[in-house]
């Protein structure tokens, strides 16, 4: 699986990997990658995030060392989305260790035909050709990361608030937003949480075509409330990274996601 750009065991391909712009040479064109193999068109992509239902954020599991079977298990159980969102050691990944987690995960999602995703960081998204970029309020601005990338990848948005949900579903460069916190959650301190209300008012009030999902806090047992409240898409970090089967979560988490709803 070669959708990497740059790989830190050959990094002197990487100015060539970088000549001409990247919107010259769109995702999955094949045209832009040297000798290696494309990867998937932003008509596949959109079709595959179209179909999510379940996005796992994870870190990069440096303290246990399993980051390639447990994102095996995890994608293996139903999850459609995987994004390294790595905050857990106070400072954030150098770019060169991001670059090599992304790279063990993509391997994963291309067995799985699954979707990578970035947090944050619109260049290493670049240099990943990664399938998904997300960016909370406080991040790059959307217009730019999408210059940055083409039109190939998809771009998500985080909301708190009913103002950001509406913005997001009517922005620009935008395929998909994210609602919550649900709960207040540990993975996310400081972040105060709307909670299913605003999930239940973005459900009625923003008239959208696009995939959002809710996010935090969210766990087998809470999926019931979450979907009450309109969701049918969830995102989550520790119900299947702090679970001692993940595969097994992650089946649990998509066939909830999926049965009929209790009325
Ligand atoms: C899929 C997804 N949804 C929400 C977030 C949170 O993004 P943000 O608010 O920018 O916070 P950080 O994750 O960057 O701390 C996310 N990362 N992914
Ligand atoms: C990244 C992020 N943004 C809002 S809540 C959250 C973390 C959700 O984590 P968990 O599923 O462990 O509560
Ligand atoms: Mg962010």
């Amino acid at each position: 699986m070669i959708r990497i750009r740059f790989h830190g065991r050959s990094g002197s391909s990487l100015s060539a990997r970088r000549q001409g712009s990247r919107a010259d040479a769109p995702h999955g064109t094949g045209t832009y990658y040297g000798d290696a193999m494309p990867g998937l068109s932003g008509d596949q992509i959109r079709k595959r995030l179209s179909n999510a239902r379940l996005y796992l954020c994870t870190d990069a599991r440096r303290s246990r060392g399993d980051l390639a079977e447990f994102a095996d298990a995890a994608l293996r159980g139903g999850v459609d989305i995987i994004q390294l969102r790595d905050k857990s050691g106070g400072e954030p990944l150098e770019a060169k260790e991001e670059i090599a987690a992304l790279e063990v995960l993509a391997a994963a999602c291309e067995k799985h035909g699954a979707l990578l995703s970035v947090n944050d960081r619109s260049d290493i998204a670049y240099a990943v050709g990664a399938d998904v970029l997300h960016l909370g309020q406080d991040d790059l601005p959307v217009p730019v990361a999408r210059e940055l990338l083409g039109d190939g990848p998809v771009i998500g948005r985080s909301t708190h608030s009913l103002d950001q949900a509406l913005a997001a579903a009517k922005e620009e460069g935008v395929d998909y937003f994210c609602v919550g916190p649900c709960w207040p959650t540990p993975t996310k301190p400081g972040r105060s949480a709307p909670g299913l209300e605003l999930v239940r008012a973005v459900g009625t009030e923003v008239p959208t075509a696009l995939p959002w999902f809710a996010i935090g806090g969210i766990d087998l047992d809470r999926l019931p409330q979450v979907r009450e409240a309109s969701a049918s898409r969830v995102v989550v970090v520790r119900a299947i990274t702090e679970a001692s089967d993940p595969a097994e979560a992650a089946s649990a988490l998509r066939s909830a996601l999926t049965a009929p709803r209790s009325v």
